[in-house]
């Protein structure tokens, strides 16, 4: 079946979902719309149908897809199309998140012919996972494409399409409330950049110095448009879980493809 149009769907507060789609799609050819849902949902919504593929990229939280993503993701809706769905973790684990976003996209219309779950640098702990997605994962990226194009273009049509199940567990696992925050530092020159670019509205206007910790879902965006780099984490709970989390997480992981 022909799918000359590619949507492309993802949240990705510190820019590596991103890269991770956007290898994806310098590997498919076909018109491109890329909907980056980080920060807003589509005002109305989006309807796929023949001749449509949908890929979705997703973060994993707490083993698990960003609650905060679930309202914008549900507005793309399909009528049987394909989808493929990805998800990008710290190198701890993907648990629940990638049949949770299969499921999610599933449950509004599409069919899930493939998914993946490639590794980046973590958000909260950069000492693990540190610079990937990286070149070897970047020829994974190519070769998954490959394996969802071929599917895909062999089927005689959508109903045909044999949909994946990934791993993981229903019920999904509660997702663990992350006990950190970022703050501003001494260096914040009250810019503004956090509090336009946080997904959550979680840095008040007048005092970008602070979080909202009824609002901080600890995404690590506001550190990582900082100009004068003066948000992190920091204090002594962060430094103690990090020295453990480096000590479990940092055997290398790889890219797992479902096809
Ligand atoms: C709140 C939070 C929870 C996370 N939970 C996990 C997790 O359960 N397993 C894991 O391997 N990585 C976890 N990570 C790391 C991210 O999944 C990883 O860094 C991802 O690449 C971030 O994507 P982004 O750059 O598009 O925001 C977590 C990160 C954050 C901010």
């Amino acid at each position: 079946m022909r799918t000359e149009n590619i949507h492309l769907v993802y949240f990705s507060a510190t820019y590596t979902t991103r890269k991770v789609m956007r290898q994806i799609a310098a590997q498919i050819e076909g018109r491109k719309t890329e909907y980056d849902i980080t920060r807003s949902a589509p005002g109305a919504e989006v309807t796929m149908d023949d001749g449509d593929l949908l890929v979705v990229g997703m973060p994993v939280y707490s083993g698990r897809i960003p609650a905060s993503a679930l309202p914008a993701l549900r507005k793309f809706r399909g009528n049987g199309t394909p989808a493929v769905v990805v998800c990008v973790y710290g190198n701890r684990d993907y648990d629940d998140a990638l049949l949770e976003l299969t499921d999610v996209v599933g449950e509004n219309g599409f069919r899930v012919a493939a998914a993946a779950a490639f590794v980046a640098q973590h958000s909260i702990f950069p000492q693990v996972g540190t610079n990937r997605p990286d070149e070897e994962d970047i020829r994974r990226i190519a070769a998954f494409v490959r394996q969802f194009r071929r599917k895909i273009d062999s089927a005689a049509d959508s109903a045909s399409l044999q949909e994946v199940v990934p791993p993981g567990g229903r019920p999904y696992k509660t997702p663990g409330k992350v006990p950190l925050r970022p703050t501003g530092g001494r260096k914040c020159t009250g810019c503004g950049v956090c509090v336009e670019r946080c997904p959550v509205q979680a840095i008040p206007a007048g005092r970008p110095r602070q979080t909202d910790p009824q609002k901080c879902i600890a995404c690590g965006r506001c550190i990582v448009v900082c100009p004068a780099r003066a948000r992190r984490f920091g204090g002594l709970l962060y430094k103690i879980v990090r020295r453990k989390f480096v000590k479990a997480y940092s055997v290398r992981k790889e890219p797992d493809i479902y096809v």
